[in-house]
């Protein structure tokens, strides 16, 4: 009856793999699969002990094909938070994320991991993230938040409508409606954009938020779905300095940029986009530096993700990637990566996109 069941097939496959990769023995891995065989006669699903949570989410990151940051997917710190059952609970946890995480800006690579199959949901893209609100005049703040900044509004939150309002973070459990919570401004570590030469950089009042927490992600171990699975790393500086900033529908920074650097503006052929951008990214990774923030700039990320690529060859594991979102957006061509083919393929643990809970 158990070899037609899904979850077994995920289940057996996950085990073998990670105590094999985890250096136990034959007798452990074949007691630890009968154990889960009867729980999956008796319960319909079972329970990951949390050296195999603790792996399982090591090798989620480890097979993220869009990573460029997955040399260090074996330091990456996981916390079982399997037994919170009230909202309160659940963002006590949270809070707890963002401050191991943030460390004073020494950032640890981190994931807390909820109760799975749904019993837990997290609203948020990421547990901090700037406000968006579409107004007459055009759009104030983040535009990728508009729609999750209505869903808090009409739940009572209301923001204050700058360019960089503090979302809250909004959890849920089973079948119940979401509550919302204003996370502490005290454990939110934010960096001043300033540029190294260019001194008029620090009165555009940029800033950014140093740490990306990634909440809306579901981490799959095993055929077990944990759809509140929060995790962190750090940024690299061109996810801030070159799409969140700069693009037209974010906060469109290099037009402004370059009439104050002096660029001539009325031809392509100058390049004044480019310069803009360049001189946007080194603000952002000086700002970082001078803050004491965690950052990696996409060449040193490159050099990682290559070392990474030979280690896993020695592993006698194939490397598989996505080249799309591999190659940084800043001079592509200047890495390994955008010279060579990557596999697509994909394989589990691994993170997956899932329904968002409100529109
Ligand atoms: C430690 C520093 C890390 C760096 C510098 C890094 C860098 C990146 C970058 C630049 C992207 C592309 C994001 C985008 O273009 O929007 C990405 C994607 C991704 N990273 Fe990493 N990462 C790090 C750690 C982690 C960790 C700790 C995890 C999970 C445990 C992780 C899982 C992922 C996943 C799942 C994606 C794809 C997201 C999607 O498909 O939308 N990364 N990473
Ligand atoms: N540095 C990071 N960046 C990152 C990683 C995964 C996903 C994202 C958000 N990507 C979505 C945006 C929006 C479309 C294209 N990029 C950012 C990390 C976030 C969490 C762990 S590492």
């Amino acid at each position: 009856v158990l070899e037609k069941q899904p979850l077994w097939n995920e289940a057996e496959a996950f085990i073998r793999i990670c105590y094999q990769e985890l250096g136990k023995n034959e007798m452990d891995t074949e007691h630890r699969l009968a154990e889960i065989e009867r729980e999956i006669v008796l319960t319909g699903t079972y329970t990951h002990t949390y050296e195999e949570l603790e792996h399982g989410a090591k090798m989620a990151w480890r097979h993220s094909n869009r990573c460029i940051g997955r040399l260090f997917w074996q330091t990456l710190h996981v916390f079982d938070a399997r037994n919170a059952e009230t909202e309160e609970d659940i963002v006590t946890h949270l809070f707890r994320h963002i401050e191991f995480a943030t460390n004073g800006g020494k950032i640890r690579p981190t994931i807390t991991v909820f109760k799975p199959n749904g019993d837990v949901r997290i609203w948020n893209h990421q547990l901090i993230r700037y406000a968006g609100y579409e107004t007459e005049h055009g759009v104030i703040g983040d535009s990728s938040s508009i729609s999750f900044t209505k869903a808090c509004e009409q739940m009572g939150w209301k923001g204050e409508r700058t360019n960089f309002d503090l979302l809250p973070l909004v959890v849920q459990q089973k079948e119940r409606r979401p509550k919302w919570f204003n996370i502490p401004r005290e454990i939110v570590l934010e960096v001043p954009i300033k540029h190294p030469e260019l001194v008029w950089f620090q009165d555009l009042q940029l800033k950014w938020y140093a740490v990306p927490i990634i909440s809306d992600m579901c981490l799959e171990i095993g055929g077990i779905h944990y759809m509140a699975a929060p995790f962190n790393g750090w940024y690299m500086e061109t996810e801030i300095g070159a799409r969140n900033l700069a693009d037209d529908y974010r906060y469109n920074m290099l037009p402004k940029i370059s009439s104050c650097m002096g660029l001539d503006m009325s031809t392509n052929a100058t390049l004044w986009k480019d310069k803009a951008l360049i001189e946007l990214n080194v603000a952002v990774l000086h700002s970082f530096k001078k803050a004491g923030v965690s950052i990696v700039d996409h060449h040193t990320a490159a050099q990682q993700f290559k070392l990474f690529e030979q280690k896993e060859q020695e592993a006698g594991r194939r490397v598989t990637g996505d080249w799309t979102w591999l190659i940084p957006p800043v001079s592509p061509a200047t890495t390994h990566i955008f010279h060579k083919n990557y596999d697509n393929t994909i394989i589990t643990p691994n993170f997956f996109y899932q329904k968002r809970p409100y529109e």
